[in-house]
This record gives C-alpha cells, sequence and structure tokens, in this order.
C-alpha cells in the first residue's frame, strides 16, 4: 500500500514538474526571441549554470546557437557567444545597452559607480578616472609608488611557506591604497579599510537581501564603515594646507574643471579603483605563479628579461616606464594567463527598450550576457587553445584583435589595464628576481565561476 501511494506521489510532483516547466517556457513564448530554455518559475536555470558552469554554456550552443535565451542569476537573459557580435554589443550602449550588474553589486558600490551610470554621467566619472591612471601618471606618479610598495610587500619572504592567493589579493587592495591616499601597509586606516572592503566584496556578489547575518547585510555596513573612513580622511585632507601627490589630491583639486566631483562621487570612485583591480589584478598574479612554475622555459624567458633589465640598474633603483615598456615578454606572460585562466568570463549589459538584436526582438529589462569564455579558447582564434603559450602574444597586434576582449571593449573597455599590467609586471619582477620556489602541492584551483584557489595555493619560498 505505502509503496502505492510512493508511486503516485512519484508521478504526481513528475507531472506538476513538466507542467511547471512548460508554464514557463509558453510565458516566454513571444514571437522574436531567440531560441533558449526557460527552466523553472523564478529560479530559471541558475543551479544548472553554476553547477555545469561552461559546460552548461557549451550544450545550450550546441543545440540553439551561439546566440540564446536562458534565465539565470534571477533574470531572463540572452547569452551572446558570438565575437563579433559581442563587440557589436558593447560599442552600442547609446542604442540601450547599459550594465547590466545585479542590485546587490550596485547598492554596495554606491550610486555614483561607473558601472551604475550611463550617459553623461559615465562620461564624467570616466573622464575623472582616466585622468587619474593616464600613461604619463602611470609612468610620473605610479610606477614609483608600485615599485617601493612590490619591493616592500615582497622582502623578507625567504625560507617562508608563502599563501600566494591571500598575499596576492593583500597586494592588490594596499597597493591600490597607496597609489590612492598615500596609506602605509602598517597604518591603522588601511588596516581597518581592508578588513571592512573583504565584508564588502563578499556583499556584492551575495543575493540582495537585507536582514542582519546576511552577506549583503555586512556588505552594506561595510559600505557604511568605508564611506566614514574615508569621509574622515578628505576632512583632514581639507584642513590641512599641505598637500598630497596622489589619486585623492587629484580628485580633490582636480587641474580640470571638468573632472570636478562631488563628496559622493569622490568616495564612489575611490572604492570602485580599489575594487575593479582587487581580483583581476591578484587572480592574475596568482595564476601567472601558477602557470610559470607549470611551464620552466616560460620561467627561464621572462626571468632572463628581468635580470637584463636588473643588470642594468644600480642596486636600489626602481623599476621605470621604459623598463616596464620593455618588459615584452612579461606582458605575453600576463595576457596568456589571463586568456588561459579565464579571469573575466564575460560582462553584463541590460537593454533600457525593446530592442532588435542578430534579427531577435528582445524585451526591455532583459539581461545580455556577452559571454566571452569560449572566446578564448577558440581554435580558430588560437592554435592550440589549452596549452599556455606567451610566445603567441609577442606580436602585440594580437591585443586589437577585433576579438581581442579581456579588457571587455567599447565606450566600456577596461580604463586600468596598463595600470593592472603594470602592478603585476613590477610584482613578477621583484618576485622572479628575488625568489625561487616550490610548490607545497595538493592545492585545488577551481576556474569557475571564479578563479580561485578554495583552500589557497601555498609555496615555499627561497632565495634566488
Ligand atoms: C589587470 C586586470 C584587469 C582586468 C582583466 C580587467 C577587466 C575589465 C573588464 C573586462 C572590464 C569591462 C567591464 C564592462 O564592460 O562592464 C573592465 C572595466 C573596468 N575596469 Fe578593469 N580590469 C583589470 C584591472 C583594472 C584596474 C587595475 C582598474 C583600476 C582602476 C580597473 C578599473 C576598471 C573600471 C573603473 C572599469 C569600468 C569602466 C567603465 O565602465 O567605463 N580595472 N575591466
Amino acid at each position: 500500500m505505502a509503496g502505492l501511494v510512493l508511486v503516485f506521489f512519484m508521478v504526481g510532483l513528475g507531472v506538476i514538474c513538466s507542467a511547471l516547466l512548460r508554464w514557463n517556457e509558453m510565458k516566454y513564448r513571444k514571437i522574436g526571441l531567440p531560441p533558449g530554455t526557460m527552466g523553472w518559475p523564478i529560479f530559471g536555470e541558475t543551479t544548472e549554470f553554476l553547477k555545469q558552469g561552461p559546460n552548461f554554456m557549451k550544450n545550450q550552443r550546441a543545440k540553439y546557437g551561439s546566440f540564446f535565451k536562458s534565465h539565470i542569476l534571477g533574470c531572463p537573459t540572452i547569452v551572446s557567444m558570438d565575437p563579433e557580435l559581442n563587440r557589436y554589443i558593447l560599442m552600442n550602449e547609446g542604442k540601450g545597452l547599459v550594465p547590466g550588474y545585479p542590485q546587490s553589486m550596485l547598492d554596495i558600490l554606491g550610486k555614483c559607480n561607473i558601472a551604475a551610470v550611463s550617459g553623461s554621467a559615465h562620461k564624467s566619472m570616466r573622464g575623472a578616472l582616466l585622468a587619474l591612471i593616464s600613461p604619463t601618471m602611470i609612468r610620473d606618479n605610479l610606477l614609483p609608488k608600485i615599485d617601493e610598495f612590490m619591493r616592500s610587500h615582497l622582502s623578507n619572504w625567504d625560507g617562508k611557506t608563502i599563501e600566494v592567493q591571500q598575499k596576492t589579493k593583500e597586494m592588490a587592495m594596499l597597493s591600490s591604497l597607496n597609489q590612492i591616499m598615500g596609506l602605509e601597509s602598517s597604518s591603522v586606516a588601511a588596516n581597518s579599510f581592508q578588513a571592512e572592503f573583504c565584508k564588502l566584496v563578499i556583499g556584492t556578489l551575495s543575493l540582495p537581501i537585507n536582514l542582519p547575518g546576511t552577506n549583503y547585510f555586512h556588505g552594506f555596513q561595510a559600505r557604511k564603515n568605508i564611506i566614514s573612513i574615508l569621509k574622515g580622511i578628505i576632512e583632514e585632507r581639507r584642513a590641512s594646507p599641505s598637500s598630497h601627490n596622489d589619486m585623492l589630491e587629484c580628485l580633490l583639486r582636480p587641474e580640470d574643471s571638468r573632472h570636478k566631483l562631488t563628496d559622493d562621487e569622490i568616495i564612489d570612485q575611490v572604492i570602485t579603483i580599489v575594487y575593479s583591480g582587487y581580483e583581476t589584478v591578484s587572480t592574475t598574479s596568482m595564476m601567472a605563479l601558477k602557470y610559470l612554475h607549470d611551464h620552466p622555459n616560460a620561467l627561464q624567458e621572462i626571468r632572463e628579461e628581468h635580470l637584463a633589465i636588473r643588470s642594468r640598474k644600480q642596486p636600489g633603483d626602481p623599476i621605470d616606464w621604459n623598463d616596464f615598456k620593455s618588459m615584452r615578454f612579461t606582458r605575453a606572460v600576463i595576457i596568456e594567463t589571463m586568456r588561459l585562466a579565464t579571469i573575466v568570463n564575460g560582462v553584463l549589459r541590460k537593454t533600457t527598450r525593446e530592442m532588435q538584436l542578430n534579427g531577435f526582438v528582445i524585451p526591455k529589462g532583459w539581461r545580455i550576457y556577452v559571454y566571452t569564455r569560449e572566446t578564448n579558447y577558440d581554435p580558430f582564434l588560437y592554435e592550440e587553445p589549452m596549452t599556455f603559450n606567451p610566445w603567441r602574444w609577442k606580436d602585440k597586434s594580437m591585443e586589437s584583435q577585433n576579438y581581442f576582449m579581456l579588457f571587455g571593449g567599447g565606450t566600456r573597455l577596461c580604463p586600468g589595464k596598463e595600470l593592472g599590467i603594470a602592478e603585476i609586471s613590477t610584482f613578477l619582477y621583484y618576485f622572479l628576481t628575488r625568489y625561487r620556489w616550490d610548490e607545497v602541492g595538493g592545492d585545488k584551483l577551481l576556474k569557475f565561476p571564479r578563479v580561485e584557489a578554495p583552500n589557497g595555493l601555498h609555496i615555499r619560498v627561497s632565495n634566488y
């Protein structure tokens, strides 16, 4: 009897599930939408996407082509995996394709955050940012700071077991704080900023449920604490007659009045700079060490490049702009690391009105996932795509190919590209000219949804 009830229950459940799925598909069966499936009501296909990762995308592409609909991460979404179309989407923000990042991210990064604004507000925030991190600024102001920071961050590692993931994260954040407002790594302000910032980052990646105990709640609190730290520093600066040589000084007293921002905008700009370079720079640095460890030929060539630079210098001379520009192979290692590890899977946009795209009609408010990951592994674009081969980037024109999207594209092309590469290059220079290392072994690396070492990446370091 109990068996019969169970059978009825299972059959009933099956019927209800398939009815729900069908109902959800019917709901989205509007004329003009691209092919694809929408999964369950509310949850869509998020579980499948997160569980199967890149395979989910590849399977859907095999069934529906490079432009398909789905429902992931809480929103009806169009996934675009076609490099040409992706480029078109990134170039045409003005036609109604604005950034489509999750609400939790926008709430915590602030309403003046560059990804939260479009049109003239975006132009003004971007202009003010570009003035801070232009090539001239990198050459004259930022590179000397980065050099000094890396020397000290990388001192006394001899004989120690180092957890690279943690160290590169600290490096990315503390180096930014040093460039932005001259904070010393050991200062009280840097330490409290660091503690709050880690909570803020987790908050931006969480569900926007504002209840005590949730990551979103903690992230939001962290934002408030960071604002109060920054307000304190800004007040001190205004009260003091002395001037500083850093980004905050330029934000408070811009040379060009077009770049004058309100205090709220300055605070969101500072949070944006630290946030944007945090995971990207740290993860690339960590993965570069991993790939160099596994590829002795590449390690030898990059070290030779660095030792040649060092041999032209007096001990204690900093890395300057010409040194940085001459690090061609280092740059190739960095770009190849970003490609092979896929540091950024893609970027998000949303439609501000119903629009035609690729012959389909996309409703207003839908998210568009410009998914660039598979482009990185396309054998027609990159020979033996799964091999770590930095030599493929030695021809610098590779970086200007239309399908090159490691730093996004169009009006939102990463403004921190050269700054990020300069930081990672300087880190690699001081690490490789000072140390050799062995992996302690057994550390796991995850590549999706983000590149991370869940238990850290431990190495044993000794002097070179
Ligand atoms: C080196 C590693 C980096 C990678 C791989 C990277 C990648 C990207 C990508 C893919 C985008 C496009 C986002 C979109 O279109 O929605 C972007 C935008 C951006 N990046 Fe980076 N980035 C890096 C470093 C940095 C650094 C060091 C900064 C610090 C200033 C930075 C600041 C920004 C900002 C502010 C934007 C938004 C630009 C806008 O909306 O106009 N990035 N980055």
